[in-house]
């Protein structure tokens, strides 16, 4: 399996993720620069934090004009899984291929920690390796994660089980301790915990390499490799 790592000038997780997928996963993975205009031959595709564009007028807002952002559109409609972290999730609803928005943090603090997640939905292709409900330890480094949606929107959210990851403690405002949503499709998840800094022990937890495992098992079983 094929993962490609988006770059925009001001990401600074990319090395981060490559890590994640070469070295903890095990998988091939590639850096896609964002004027790049193809993705093809990827069968993933991530996104991932940082401060494209310097966070100026609102932070993904800039990002989403980036050439590869249509590439990464046509991976989304024929189902290819889009992951976008932090400030990939921030592209994707800046992009419209999630809903909502993203607003600065209820305190207006930048926040580094690790935190409590609850699995919300443990049958998409980004958490079936979860358990149902399990609480998981990510660590969240965000000044804008203030989730935000109409009561419409939320309503759908819900009725779909879109609501994939929410905060064992709201850290930041988020409307209904919302840290990770999924499209109606369930192929994009964005998420403001980083997965990627969470691979091994040693960085104080591997609960995150569950959930590219989920997107390697769900790809084997729909390509049937069953080694
Ligand atoms: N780690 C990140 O991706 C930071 C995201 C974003 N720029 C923020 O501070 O909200």
């Amino acid at each position: 399996m094929k993962f490609a790592v988006i770059v925009f000038p001001g990401s600074n997780c990319d090395l981060d993720m490559y890590h994640a997928i070469q070295d903890e996963l095990e998988e091939e993975v590639s850096y896609v620069w964002h004027d790049e205009t193809s993705l093809e031959g990827f069968d993933a595709i991530l996104l991932p934090g940082g401060f494209s564009y310097g966070d100026y007028l609102r932070s993904g807002a800039i990002a989403k004009f980036s050439p590869i952002m249509k590439a990464v559109k046509e991976a989304a409609n024929v189902g290819k899984p889009i992951l976008g972290v932090c400030n990939g999730f921030q592209v994707l609803l800046e992009a419209g291929l999630l809903p909502g928005a993203m607003r600065r943090n209820e305190k207006l603090t930048f926040i580094c920690k690790q935190v409590g997640l609850k699995v919300k939905n443990q049958k998409t292709m980004f958490t079936n390796s979860y358990g149902e409900g399990e609480t998981i330890t990510i660590p969240v480094a965000h000044g804008d994660g203030n989730y935000y949606c109409d009561e419409q929107t939320l309503d759908r959210l819900k009725k779909n089980n879109q609501v994939v990851f929410t905060y064992s403690e709201n850290i930041n405002g988020s409307i209904e301790d919302i840290a990770g949503i999924t499209n109606e499709q369930g192929n994009v998840l964005g998420m403001m915990p980083h997965p990627e800094r969470a691979v091994d022990i040693l960085l104080g937890s591997a609960d995150g390499l569950k959930l590219f495992q989920s997107i390697v098992k769900h790809w084997r079983k729909q390509h049937a490799i069953t080694t």
